[in-house]
């Protein structure tokens, strides 16, 4: 049958049409989308918010059902792992009905044990609420063989794990070729822009190899990158392409513009006195996802801050695997306010960047320098932080991309957020970069990356003597010091309570990782600022913020208010609004030859959402 070429010719031939199916398409609920009623009663359940699709969800998931290839390409936090999840499901339902497999009908392989453990605990809730009987595993390569082989002797229906682990099992023969290609019915890729990044092109070819050509292959993405190209051609057939329109060109909205952005300037000696005086002063709203670029800042920064009576926790690659999933879900339940975490992906990145990431992995030197830090890990990319309204960039990210998964941590699903970025002249390079990735020059960048409008002058000088005072005390063996206990603490914690949370889940809410590491408490008049110290206009201010909050109940997922200021987005510029769809050639050209009613709705629900 002969393909022929079909695309922006026929999109723009339409795009009148969609203006008019602007309304009907907005008012589409997960019911026409053709999703199963246990499952919609899943979502009602585990979330009062999620009554609606997303666009993504609303042009994949019936695609999906259809039994479509599809590369999803969609900004951080547009609902992209419920998009493929809820059509997989639904899938699954049918799968699990007919004879029995012997090997999982589906994977989901994502970059790092984070999102392992994200996922796999969004399809057992799903699962749990819909009362079906399907089994979900998460294989990781921290598991040894035998735990892989008993988890996988339970015949699940579904994987949730990384590409080097999936290659791991095959080459221990824990995983048989054969049986994948007898039983694997659907492979995920999620965060794929990540998956060659992080090194594991040998281990998805590994899999591919076996691959059956009926598998349905589904690749979701936040970036359009090489990488993601190179994974569509390694592993997809003639897929329907999704696309956001901020991943491609217009690059000013990959940033949700629910999401305000601020910066600072200030010198790298006057970092710990502003983000002093932006917590102090309560001039952001909480919860506040702090970035350093080094662990020793993290914890320079979190000893600073504890002298001020402000308590937070730590997140980086060095900490046992237990202890980071555990410290997210006490963030991500509300235990504690400030988290400051070490994107280790920075390294990754500009290691690529140079164009020695997979010559630096294999070497022994790097090797040697990554020990301790476990390279499955990735605490921005895909992590669903929850209700995090301000990120702050104490370092700068080293790269736009870095910047733009940084702030995707906020401003997620339909919420509101804010960041403020601390710029030293060092790093107001990297911010100009980041200005002209978003498209704009000296004159537009006002808009977009705005001067953080409400700490004055006065109010970062009122607290000047105290910070410099205390920041002399963090000295760099107080730092190291802490970083070891810390360390030290999670290692045990880690060992010795994994057992034990497995049996009483509950009982994690007594490990608080947000414990104060110096053996003095925070001296009173460090604690508390006195007004005589405050700075009207900023104390102004600081009221608004807490008004704000107040407003709003703290509570980030307030579905009412999300609505109210979702319609306030003109729908051209609400990148949650709108986004294009490449069918496949062949689909393209039966549905202009053959039609019909039916189909003809169905194809206008794929284009105008
Ligand atoms: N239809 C919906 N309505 C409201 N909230 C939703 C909806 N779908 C998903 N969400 C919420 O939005 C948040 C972000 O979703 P998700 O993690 O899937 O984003 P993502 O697109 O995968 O982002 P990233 O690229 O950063 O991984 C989650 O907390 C999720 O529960």
């Amino acid at each position: 049958m002969a393909i022929t070429e079909e695309k922006p010719a026929q999109e723009t031939e339409h795009k009148g049409e969609e203006a008019e199916e602007e309304e009907e398409e907005e008012e589409l609920t997960f019911e026409q989308l053709g999703l199963d009623p246990r499952l919609i009663r899943a979502l009602n359940k585990k979330d009062i918010s999620i009554t609606k699709p997303t666009p993504i969800q609303r042009v994949a998931i019936p695609l999906i059902l259809e039994g479509k290839d599809v590369v999803a390409r969609a900004k951080t936090g547009s609902g992209k792992t419920l998009a493929y999840l809820l059509p997989l499901v639904q899938k699954l339902f049918a799968i699990s009905g007919s004879n029995r497999k012997l090997a999982p009908s589906a994977f989901i392989l994502v970059p790092s044990g984070e999102l392992c453990q994200q996922v796999h605990k969004e399809f057992s809730s799903l699962i749990d609420s819909c009362k079906v009987q399907l089994k979900a595993v998460q294989l990781t390569t921290k598991m040894p063989d035998p735990d892989l082989r008993t988890a996988l002797a339970g015949l699940p229906d579904i994987v949730v794990s990384t590409p080097a682990c999936v290659a791991k099992c095959l080459s221990a023969g824990v995983l048989q070729s054969s049986s994948i290609n007898d039983s694997l019915e659907i492979l995920v890729l999620d965060e794929a822009d990540l998956l060659l990044s992080f090194g594991y092109e040998n281990d998805l070819k590994a899999l591919t190899a076996f691959l059956p050509r009926r598998c349905q292959c589904l690749l979701m993405s936040a970036t359009s990158s090489a990488d993601v190209d190179k994974l569509k051609k390694l592993i997809l057939h003639n897929p329907y392409i999704l696309t956001l329109p901020e991943v491609e060109g217009v690059k000013d909205e990959a940033i949700p513009k629910n999401v305000q952005q601020f910066w600072i300037s200030c010198s790298n000696q006057d970092k710990l006195l502003h983000i002093l005086a932006l917590l102090k002063l309560e001039l952001v709203q909480k919860k506040v996802l702090i970035f350093t670029n080094s662990i020793d800042m993290s914890f320079r920064l979190r000893l600073f801050l504890e002298k001020f009576g402000i308590k937070s926790a730590v997140l980086n690659a060095e900490l046992p695997q237990n202890s980071r999933l555990h410290i997210l879900e006490e963030f991500n339940a509300g235990l504690f306010d400030y988290l400051i975490a070490t994107d280790d992906n920075e390294t990754k990145e500009k290691e690529q960047a140079d164009g020695s990431l997979a010559e630096s992995r294999k070497s022994k030197r790097h090797a040697k320098a990554k020990q301790k830090l476990d390279s499955e890990f990735g605490v921005v990319r895909g992590i669903d932080f929850k209700n995090v309204h301000t990120v702050i960039n104490y370092d700068m990210p080293l790269s736009a991309a870095g910047y733009v998964h940084r702030i995707g941590r906020t401003g997620r699903g339909y919420s509101t957020g804010a960041s403020v970025s601390l710029v030293s002249t060092d790093e107001m390079e990297i911010l100009e970069d980041i200005k002209s990735f978003f498209g704009g020059d000296d004159s537009k960048d006002s808009n977009l990356i705005s001067p953080f409008p409400l700490l004055t002058k006065n109010a970062v000088e009122s607290l000047r003597y105290r910070a410099e005072d205390t920041a002399k005390s963090v000295t760099k063996v107080a730092v190291r010091e802490a970083r070891a206990q810390d360390l030290r603490n999670e290692i045990l914690n880690s060992e010795k309570l994994k057992a034990h949370f497995k049996a009483n889940p509950k009982d994690l809410d007594l490990l608080k990782h947000d414990k104060v590491l110096s053996k003095n408490p925070p001296a009173p008049h460090l604690r508390d600022v006195p007004d005589y110290l405050l700075d009207p206009t900023t104390k102004e201010a600081s009221k608004m913020v807490k008004l704000a909050r107040a407003a709003m109940g703290n509570n980030n997922n307030n579905s009412a208010r999300r609505q109210g200021s979702r319609s306030k987005f003109k729908r051209n510029r609400d990148p949650l609004k709108s986004f294009s769809v490449e069918a496949p050639k062949r689909a393209l050209k039966g549905k202009r030859e053959g039609q019909d009613g039916d189909n003809t709705r169905k194809h206008k629900r794929r284009r105008a959402v």
